[in-house]
């Protein structure tokens, strides 16, 4: 197969770090080897095993301090500074070996992807040193819930999409905590016009809004540009039909030995409702 893996992204606190520790811990139950590195120059605490930190090569504090930077000057100085020594990074993966699958935690700066194509960069190093990688871009749904809000989220889903043009998957984290699953069901898979309806219907929503909201909403729906993936890091299903989205996307299994049935093997549900498999039209390859 070669090496392969997922660029993890989403806003400060959607759950990028806990959905690696996650995945993580569900791909060692499977027998499935997985490295994480850490791509966040401001993260100094995790909650899975680092493979290999930014902060080793750079730091926001010591940017911050030796350049005279605030905190966003300061991650994109760290971020060019990455890339510049790109090589680093290439040392340090040549180290997991040929085989390796690597999930990268990214900073939540969504200026390192619209602003700045530093994000953009960096994924063409990974895939010159040929890894086939997906984007996995996350949203916290308990912010979802609304239907202005879910607006907002699709497009900075969309506008990761469209920078980094990856295999790509959007996750609704944190599903435990929302206290009905009926309000995250209409999310996954959304009536577009019936959120437009709601959102007109709000009285300080002026009428030539309203008509955007409506144009860009009616685009996103036609095209099938975004749709979501629920997690709930206590079902091992959904975190195991987030990881096989992912596969399909990037064409993991093509070259992987089937390995053998085990007892505590997650049981995947089809039973032929498109609703299980919902997120499998949300990979855009
Ligand atoms: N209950 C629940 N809590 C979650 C979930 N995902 C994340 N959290 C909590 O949400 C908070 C933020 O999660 P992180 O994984 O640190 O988020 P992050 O995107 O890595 O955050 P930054 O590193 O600040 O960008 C932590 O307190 C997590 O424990 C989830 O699926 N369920």
């Amino acid at each position: 197969m070669g090496r392969c893996g997922q660029v993890i992204m989403g806003p400060a606190g959607s759950g990028k770090s806990t959905y690696c520790a996650r995945l993580a811990e569900h791909m060692q139950a499977i027998q499935r080897s997985v490295h994480i590195v850490n791509l966040d120059p401001a993260a100094d605490q995790f909650n899975y095993d680092v493979s290999i930190d930014v902060r080793q090569l750079v730091s926001l504090e010591d940017a911050m301090e030796e350049m005279e930077l605030g905190p966003n000057g300061g991650l994109i100085f760290c971020m060019e500074y990455l890339i510049d020594n790109v090589d680093w990074l290439a040392d340090e993966l040549e180290q997991l070996g040929n085989e390796a699958y690597v999930l990268f935690d990214c900073p939540g700066q969504i200026e390192l992807f619209s602003h700045v194509p530093l994000m953009r960069t960096l994924v063409n190093e990974l895939q010159r040193l040929d890894f086939a990688v997906a984007g996995v871009y996350l949203l916290d749904a308990q912010f979802m819930v609304d239907p202005s809000k879910y607006m907002s989220g699709v497009l900075t889903c969309l506008s990761c999409m469209t920078a980094l043009e990856l295999p790509h998957i959007n996750v609704l984290t944190k599903l435990d905590l929302l206290a009905s699953k009926g309000d995250v069901d209409r999310y996954l898979d959304p009536p577009i016009e019936e959120l437009i309806a709601e959102l007109s219907a709000d009285p300080g929503f002026d009428a030539r809004r309203a008509a955007l909201t409506h144009a860009i909403g009616t685009v996103i729906s036609d095209y099938g540009m975004v749709n979501f993936m629920g997690l709930d890091p206590t079902d091992e299903n959904s975190v195991d039909l987030i990881l096989m989205a992912i596969d399909h996307a990037i064409q993991y299994h093509d070259d992987v030995e089937p390995r053998e049935p085990r007892d505590d093997d997650v049981e995947l549900q089809d039973d032929g409702d498109e609703g299980d498999f919902a997120g499998l039209g949300s990979v855009h390859g």
